[in-house]
């Protein structure tokens, strides 16, 4: 199986009994998703997504990617939140955080995902003088951070190369119908693809939001899709053997013994962006009507040196996921050392894997006896079908895991107050009301 929950670390903080009592919360979370009646119904199409997208938009996807790899030396991808997460994720799990640095071709840069001048003057300086294609990715089309940095790298898209090749080199994702950017891209004549309507922006990293780069990144993206369509076979099943609902049920029973926290880790740092992807998904998803498990991460070995004390002995309000990834995409043989000056030899003569899976059981085993739940999910490697398997399992173990914590698990009502008054301190028309009491405050 190429992803696996595996629990046995779990024995002495979960009992059963408690299993067998969450039991029927799941099997109500189920129904109320297969009959799509619960809280957020309007947004279910990911539950199907790897079976029932848009194959004709699929080709397209890969037309332009091909396009783009052909004609292009830098893509930069224009997006925030959902996005930007769930492709930048797959794109450096699969083919590794240094894809750029390491391989011939097509160099692809993410931009948008913040208000930093030095980020995006960086990005300018990286498109400069090369043959760079843009897509731009939002699916309200308003979005502030996105619609920024492609106003800026769009004019200097046109500066370089012409308004006429500039529009063959803009791609935008976004509504089917409405926005701004749908607008302009029409009026532009940019290709454009769709962010379904009824696919959040956490779940849309399988429709042409997160396809296209991911593509253009040179990833197989009918293995990616494969991998999430084999997942959705087995964790839409009721049953309580399904891993996806047996992690949501867990979170939700560790959750109501106090523990608020959950840290996802990996032992391989080109999971990083995956673990910002968990990080929106379940955050946006659970973290309302003042409830939620605070979704953290963190890279192992590396932050066992900055985060691991706390872990070890700090105040006990987290349980710990690992996503054990089986094979790493390249391994090292550690050669004995003439002398052993170092005193490392102890290491010699196997695979550095073999030493970051003992740091792992040997990091297990030291956070349970300090208190802290360790859940495993076993993945076989990183390849583009594992990752797509992996993606749903997410899914559905969020959608679950919302359910039973009851709350609405496809709305993010709250990340609206940051904009509202970043635009009244703009003084973004519409805005003028608030602008005078934000700015008392601030005094
Ligand atoms: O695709 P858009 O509309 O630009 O939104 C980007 C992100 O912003 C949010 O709407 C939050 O502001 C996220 O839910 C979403 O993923």
């Amino acid at each position: 199986m190429s992803v696996a929950l595996n629990t046995k670390h779990l024995s002495s903080f979960i009992s059963e009994e408690e299993y067998a009592a969450i039991y029927p919360q799941v099997e109500a979370a189920h129904k109320q998703l297969e009959a799509k009646n619960g809280p957020g119904s309007d947004f279910l199409g990911w539950m199907t997504l790897p079976r029932d997208y848009d194959k004709e938009e699929f080709a397209r996807i890969k037309a332009a990617a091909a396009k783009i790899r052909e004609d292009s030396d830098v893509l930069v991808v224009a997006g925030i939140g959902g996005s930007y997460l769930g492709a930048r994720a797959v794109v450096e799990a699969v083919k590794g955080m240094y894809h750029n640095e390491l391989e011939d071709g097509l160099k692809i840069y993410f931009c948008g995902n913040s208000i930093s001048p030095t980020y995006l003057n960086n990005i300018i300086s990286l498109c400069k003088g090369k043959r760079f294609s843009i897509n731009v990715i939002s699916k309200s089309g308003t979005t502030t951070e996105t619609s920024l940095a492609f106003r800026v790298l769009r004019e200097l898209l046109e500066k370089e190369m012409g308004v006429e090749e500039a529009n063959k080199r803009i791609y935008a994702t976004t509504d089917r119908a409405k926005g701004t950017l749908k607008q302009l891209a029409d009026a532009q004549g940019w290709p454009t693809f769709v962010v379904p309507d009824d696919v959040g922006g956490r779940y849309s990293v399988l429709s042409a939001v997160g396809l296209l780069p991911i593509a253009a990144a040179g990833i197989d993206i009918d293995a990616l899709m494969q991998g999430a369509a084999d997942a959705m076979e087995r964790f839409s099943v009721l049953s309580p053997d399904n891993d996806a609902y047996k992690y949501a049920a867990i979170r939700n029973i560790l959750y109501r013994k106090g523990k608020a926290v959950e840290i996802l880790e990996c032992y391989e740092p080109d999971f990083t962006l995956m673990n910002e992807w968990y990080k929106q998904l379940f955050g946006e998803s659970e973290g309302k009507d003042n409830k939620g498990l605070f979704p953290a991460s963190c890279i192992f070995s590396t932050d066992l040196h900055s985060m691991g004390q706390f872990i070890q002995e700090g105040a006990r309000i987290m349980f710990e996921t690992i996503v054990d990834v089986k094979k790493p995409a390249q391994d090292l043989f550690i050669d004995p050392l003439e002398g052993n000056f170092d005193g490392l030899n102890f290491l010699a003569n196997q695979n550095m894997s073999v030493v970051n899976r003992k740091a792992m059981e040997g990091t297990i085993l030291a956070h349970t006896d300090g208190g802290v739940p360790e859940v495993l999910i076993e993945v076989d490697d990183l390849s583009a079908y594992n990752v797509g398997y992996l993606i749903y399992f997410f899914w559905r173990a969020c959608a679950c895991s919302g359910y039973l914590l009851s709350v609405n698990p496809f709305n993010q009502p709250g990340v609206e107050s940051y904009k509202k008054n970043m635009f009244a301190l703009l003084g973004k028309p519409g805005y003028e009301g608030l602008t005078a009491e934000l700015e008392a405050k601030l005094k």
